[in-house]
């Protein structure tokens, strides 16, 4: 029987197996941000112990930082406190850590493939949930918690038992207008956000083949709403020519050798999966979330569900706390749901193409009336980027906001960019349960495509609507 492509590189990093059934894991590249990782230090510090190896250990400021300026101080005594820590750990136990203003900051899961530090074959973990967008590139790479964060730190390993593996296939070619965030709800509307757990989840099939690094890191962030534990996508031809213009790669033999063993990382002909599913991409449209978990999300053709068209009582009662919550009618047609924010950013679609995207759409068109639209970019590259391309003069003549400093902002809002209660967003995000864009908002998950067109008709919209 072959092998899986995760079971390939799970099999490159075990140091030790244990009798418990869980292998010890060695690690590639341990990332941190400023939010669940205080603690982990303090545990170092009290069992007088340093970091392993701070080489391959990297810090960046994104959850807590303002957008407005890169110079502006964090106003929230909790959130600068943190950051406080974060600069202060790093600092003291040799980590290298990007800073508000470093050219290099951004959102982490932004910056380390932008960095060329994501590659093939390794082993990636960071205190965060969505650090399963890097399995883009054929990489194990998960979310661990604070305890995990210290083992690693004093180890470089950590101690885990292999999930299984589950397939997600999909066939055919993806229509004009439909793009991997369409992709990946519809995906978590079918199987539910537990449909992947304890799975890590590789994508496959022509329609993934298709999709550009950037697109298969949207679709492998938000894997992890399906409850998974990692996502990934065989490196191919797309993935070498994204490597080929990152800064540090190998050169020359080198390069060469490691084009070799990356391309010898996917699942055997004969693998078997322990689930697979798959997806008729050809059928997709765009996609929106109505409701307060990504599973609950339908295409934007349709009208908002009634909690009678679900088949069990507990997804019933689920929806009707979903359709209070977000003060929605059933069967309202999408495209009548009006919104007071647009927000486009986010490790899910905070990169340059996501920005391309949303300034095809906006070029020589305005936000409407009433709404407001604001575009944070993931990283400090992708703003200048988008200065250098003249998005950002596209995003300034149509009236959107366009943030001068990266960081997750109101994917979160963790930071001072929130709705406000009772306000409603469409946004390019990967969550929408309660209060996740400020207590009292309303999210809906959509691309930075609708995003766009949403920002201008001012109510849930595609571009082909305009
Ligand atoms: C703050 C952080 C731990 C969290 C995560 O793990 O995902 C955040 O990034 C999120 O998206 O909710
Ligand atoms: S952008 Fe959002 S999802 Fe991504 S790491 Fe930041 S808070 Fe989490």
């Amino acid at each position: 029987m072959g092998s899986t492509l995760a079971e390939k590189v799970w099999n490159e990093h075990v140091v030790r197996r244990t009798v418990s059934g869980e292998d010890l894991l060695y690690v590639d590249l341990h990332l941190l941000h400023e939010v669940n990782t205080p603690q982990a230090f303090q545990g170092l510090r009290a069992a007088g112990r340093s970091v392993r190896r701070p080489g391959l250990t990297l810090g960046t400021e994104d959850h807590n930082i303002p957008t407005v300026s890169v110079d502006k101080i964090i106003q929230d005594p909790v959130a600068r406190r943190q950051s406080e820590l974060m600069r202060k750990n790093c600092a003291d136990f040799g980590i290298p850590l990007y800073r508000m203003g470093d050219p290099r900051q951004g959102i982490v899961h932004v910056i380390s493939p932008e960095l060329g530090l994501t590659r093939p074959g390794m082993t990636i973990v960071c205190c965060d949930s969505h650090t399963t967008t890097q399995g883009a590139f054929g990489a194990l790479a998960f979310g661990i918690g604070t305890s995990q964060v210290e083992h690693v730190l004093a180890t470089q390993t950590l101690p885990m038992r292999r999930p299984r593996d589950m397939a997600v296939t999909v066939t055919g070619t993806l229509p004009a207008g439909v793009g991997a965030k369409d992709l990946v709800l519809a995906l978590i509307a079918r199987i539910g956000t537990a449909g992947g757990q304890g799975h890590i989840v590789e994508y496959r099939g022509t329609a993934v083949e298709a999709l550009s690094m950037e697109a298969r890191m949207t679709l492998c962030n938000m894997t992890v709403e399906a409850g998974s534990r990692a996502g990934m996508v065989a490196p191919d031809a797309t993935t070498l020519r994204y490597l080929a213009e990152r800064p540090g790669m190998p050169q020359g033999e080198a390069w060469e050798e490691a084009v070799r063993y990356w391309t010898s990382l996917r699942s055997d002909a004969d693998a078997v999966f322990d689930k697979e599913v798959v997806i008729d991409g050809s059928a997709l449209s765009p996609y929106v979330s109505w409701g307060t978990n990504p599973a609950q999300s339908v295409p934007l053709d349709e009208a908002v569900p009634s909690p009678d068209d679900f088949a069990t009582e507990r997804e019933r009662a689920a929806a009707r706390r979903a359709l209070e919550y977000m003060a929605l009618t059933p069967g309202t047609p999408l495209r009548d749901v009006g919104v007071d924010v647009v927000f486009v950013g986010s490790c899910t679609n905070g990169r340059i193409e996501d920005l391309r995207a949303v300034a095809e759409v906006l070029d020589g068109r305005q936000v409407a009336e009433g709404v407001e639209l604001m575009i944070v970019p993931g990283s400090a590259s992708v703003r200048r980027q988008a200065v250098e391309e003249g998005l950002a003069d596209v995003f300034a003549r149509a009236g959107a906001d366009f943030r001068a400093a990266a960081g997750c902002s109101m994917c979160a809002a963790l930071n001072e960019d929130r709705l406000l209660p009772g306000q409603r967003a469409a946004s390019t995000n990967n969550r929408n349960f309660e209060g996740r864009q400020g207590a009292g908002s309303r999210t809906h998950i959509v691309s930075p495509a609708v995003a766009a067109a949403t920002a201008v008709v001012g109510r849930l919209a595609a571009p082909a609507d305009l």
